[in-house]
């Protein structure tokens, strides 16, 4: 069945603590039916896409498609600020990311999944990247920049994967890359070089901004191909969307079952990311001076954090 978003209620009104961000080959939930489909604006702008409103066992479970509903968003043109500020807004507290990646190793085979631990910055600076600036400094913590908690969950949810040999890792480091074109063979030997486990253009600034929201932001990584340090075919588009295609039913199994733990657990500390809770607001009050504040720098932050300069 689809559903015409227009026709869908623009209000909900219910807090709405989990979501996820949809990547490439993924920019709906099959088998889910949304019953609202908001449109929100923050002081960052409008997401890249409506936000649906699905139900997962009665829970609420927020979807927005990182690239738009028709792919529209290059990975630099995202409006990441906007997307979490606006789930953040909702009451999202816990963000489960997916995202389309080449294998840097030969033993992540197209098709396996991989749940990163780290993530190596080779953006160019020319997406925003900050909620904190423009009168109002802060600096957050970023050495770990996934959240282990919903990694173990993913982790656990491994066994619902169907299909000879489909592999879940357990760790690994992302490049990304600026794109939007793929990497020169040198690169990706480098990348290789320096530990890379898989390559994207997606992971930055999102999983920043995230950690700025104080949200509690972990990535779900799909390899379609070998970018181009193997021997065998050089990634292409097509191949991208090809290996997406054929695994979609698996990565329909892994959402289903990470939002199962999830929606179970959804007022526990881990969901609502309590060991997030104060990390940026503590970054930020005791940075810029009350004399060097900007005040729409202040509102801005605000919209994040309500109440956040009356405490
Ligand atoms: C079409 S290949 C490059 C594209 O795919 C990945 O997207 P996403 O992370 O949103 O799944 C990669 O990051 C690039 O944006
Ligand atoms: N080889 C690759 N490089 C960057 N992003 C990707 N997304 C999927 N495959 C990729």
């Amino acid at each position: 069945m689809t559903v015409d978003i227009l026709s869908l209620p623009t209000v909900f009104d219910r807090p709405v603590h989990i979501a996820v961000i949809g990547g490439t080959g993924l920019s709906s939930l099959p088998g889910y039916h949304p019953v609202a489909a908001l449109t929100p604006t923050t002081p960052w702008g409008a997401p890249s896409s409506p936000i649906l409103i699905l139900e997962h066992g009665g829970v609420p479970v927020a979807f927005l498609a990182r690239h738009g509903l028709h792919h529209q968003f290059a990975p630099h043109e995202v409006p990441a600020r906007a997307n979490i500020a606006a789930l953040r807004a909702l009451g999202v507290r816990t963000v489960i990311a997916f995202s389309a990646v080449g294998s840097l190793q030969e033993e992540i085979r197209p098709m396996d999944f991989v749940v990163p631990d780290q993530v190596i910055d080779r953006t160019k600076g020319v997406r925003p990247f900050t909620f904190f600036e423009g009168g109002v400094v802060g600096h957050v913590g970023f050495a770990d920049p996934f959240d282990a908690g919903l990694a173990a969950v993913v982790q656990r949810c491994a066994a619902s994967m169907r299909g000879d040999g489909v592999r879940l890792h357990s760790k690994g480091t992302i490049i990304c890359m600026e794109g939007p074109q793929f990497s020169t063979r040198a690169e990706s030997h480098m990348y290789r070089s320096w530990g890379g486990s898989v390559i994207n253009m997606s992971a930055l600034p999102e999983a920043k901004l995230a950690r700025e929201a104080e949200l509690a932001y972990q990535m779900i990584c799909m390899a379609t191909d070998y970018d181009c340090w193997h021997s065998t075919e050089d990634v292409d588009v097509a191949m991208v969307m090809k290996y997406m295609a054929a695994n979609s039913e698996n990565a329909k199994h892994l959402v289903g079952a990470v939002l199962d733990e999830l929606c179970k657990q959804e007022n526990s500390e881990l969901v609502l990311a309590k060991h997030w809770a104060g990390s940026a607001q503590g970054a930020v009050k005791f940075m810029t001076k009350p004399e060097g504040r900007d005040p729409e720098a202040m509102k801005r932050v605000e919209y994040l954090f309500p109440g956040f300069w009356d405490q």
